[in-house]
C-alpha cells in the first residue's frame, strides 16, 4: 500500500463536509491518523459512534496539535473564533485549509491569526447536498466535482501541490483562483440559486389563496427541486449571505433587472422575447450536461441521514 499523504489530519467541524472528508480519508488511506473536534459534545459523540476518526477531542486546540493537515469544516461565520483558538497549537509546516462556501471573508478572518511557518490555503469543494451533520456525509461526495483553492500571494508551491494532491485523491478536479473572483462566481452559480429557492418556497408558504396542502399535493418537479435547496442548513446559509454580501447583492440586482424585463415581456405579450430567452438558457443546460457536470437531484436523497 502506498504511504499516506499525511501522518495526522485534524478535522474541526464534522458535519456533511467534514464527515465526508473523514470517510474518504479512511477509504483512500490518505492519513495515518484522523483526529476530530467539533463544538457540540453531542455531534462529537455521534462522530465517535459512527467511527469517523481515531481520536476525538472536545478542545480544537488539542486536536490540531501535531497535525500536518488541519481542515476547518465549520460555518464561515465561525472562522475567526476557531482560527484564534487553534493558531497557537498549529505545528510548524502544517497545512491549514477550510471548505467554506465564501472565500474573501474567510481569508480576512483567518489569515491574520496564522503563525509563521504554517501554510494557510483556503479551499472550497463544489460538492454538497441539502443535508447536514455527521450522518449525512459519504465518501464519494467529492468524486468528479471541482475543488477551488484560493492561495494567497506567496503561498508555498509544495504545500499547494500537496493540498491539490489531497483533493485529487478525494476524487476532485482542482482549480485555483483569487478569493474575490471565487466569491463572484459562486454568488451566481450557488448563492443566488439558494436564495431564489428560499424565496419561492417562502412565497408559496405565505399565500392565502392557495393552501399549504395544495402546494404539497400538487408540487410539480420544478417546485420540488426548489424545496430541496430551500431545505439546506439555515446557519450555513445565513453565514454565506452575511459573508458574501457584496457579490450576492450585485447578482441579486442583475437578477431583479432581468426579472423586470421578463415581467414586461409577459405584460406586453412579447412572445418573441420570451422565446429567445428560453432558447438561450436551454443552451446552458446542454453545455452543463455535455461537460458531465449534471447530477440528478434524486441521487442526493439516497444519501439522506
Ligand atoms: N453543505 C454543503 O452542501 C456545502 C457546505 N460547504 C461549506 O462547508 C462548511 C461546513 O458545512 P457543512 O458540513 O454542510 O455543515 P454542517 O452543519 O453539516 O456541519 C458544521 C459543523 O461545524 C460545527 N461547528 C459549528 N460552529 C462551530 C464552531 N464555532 N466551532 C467548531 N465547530 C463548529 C458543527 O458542530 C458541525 O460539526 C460551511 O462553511 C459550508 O459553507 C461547502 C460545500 C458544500
Ligand atoms: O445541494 C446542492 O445542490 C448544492 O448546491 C450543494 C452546495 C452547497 C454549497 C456549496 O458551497 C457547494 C455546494
Amino acid at each position: 500500500m502506498p504511504e499516506p499523504l499525511f501522518q495526522r489530519v485534524a478535522l474541526i467541524g464534522i458535519g456533511l463536509i467534514g464527515s465526508s472528508i473523514a470517510r474518504v480519508v479512511r477509504e483512500e488511506n490518505l492519513a495515518r491518523e484522523i483526529v476530530i473536534s467539533t463544538r457540540s459534545p453531542q455531534t462529537l459523540a455521534r462522530a465517535e459512534e459512527l467511527g469517523l476518526g481515531d481520536r476525538y477531542e472536545a478542545d480544537a486546540a488539542v486536536a490540531v496539535e501535531g497535525a500536518d493537515l488541519v481542515v476547518l469544516g465549520i460555518p464561515v461565520g465561525a472562522s475567526e473564533a476557531v482560527a484564534k483558538w487553534i493558531a497557537p497549537s498549529l505545528k510548524k509546516g502544517a497545512i491549514l485549509t477550510d471548505v467554506g462556501s465564501t472565500k474573501a471573508s474567510v481569508v480576512a478572518q483567518i489569515a491574520p491569526h496564522v503563525p509563521k511557518g504554517v501554510h494557510f490555503i483556503p479551499g472550497h469543494p463544489i460538492a454538497g447536498t441539502e443535508h447536514s451533520g455527521p450522518d449525512a456525509g459519504f465518501a464519494t461526495l467529492f468524486q468528479n466535482r471541482w475543488c477551488i483553492l484560493t492561495p494567497l500571494p506567496g503561498t508555498n508551491p509544495e504545500a499547494l501541490e500537496k493540498l491539490s494532491a489531497f483533493w485529487r485523491a478525494c476524487g476532485s478536479n482542482v482549480d485555483t483562483m483569487d478569493p474575490q473572483h471565487h466569491d463572484l462566481v459562486l454568488a451566481i452559480v450557488s448563492h443566488l440559486p439558494h436564495l431564489i429557492a428560499y424565496n419561492i418556497v417562502g412565497t408559496a408558504d405565505d399565500l392565502e389563496t392557495v393552501t399549504k396542502s395544495e402546494v404539497i399535493k400538487y408540487s410539480a418537479s420544478g417546485f420540488r427541486d426548489f424545496t430541496r435547496l430551500a431545505a439546506s442548513d439555515p446557519t450555513m446559509w445565513r453565514d454565506v449571505c452575511l459573508h458574501n454580501k457584496d457579490a450576492i447583492l450585485e447578482m441579486l440586482a442583475r437578477f431583479s433587472e432581468d426579472l423586470a424585463a421578463l415581467q414586461r415581456a409577459i405584460r406586453w405579450g412579447d412572445g418573441q422575447a420570451l422565446f429567445d430567452l428560453f432558447t438561450r438558457t436551454r443552451g446552458i443546460r446542454r453545455s452543463i450536461i455535455e461537460a458531465g457536470q449534471e447530477t440528478a437531484a434524486p441521487d442526493f436523497g439516497r444519501h439522506k441521514a
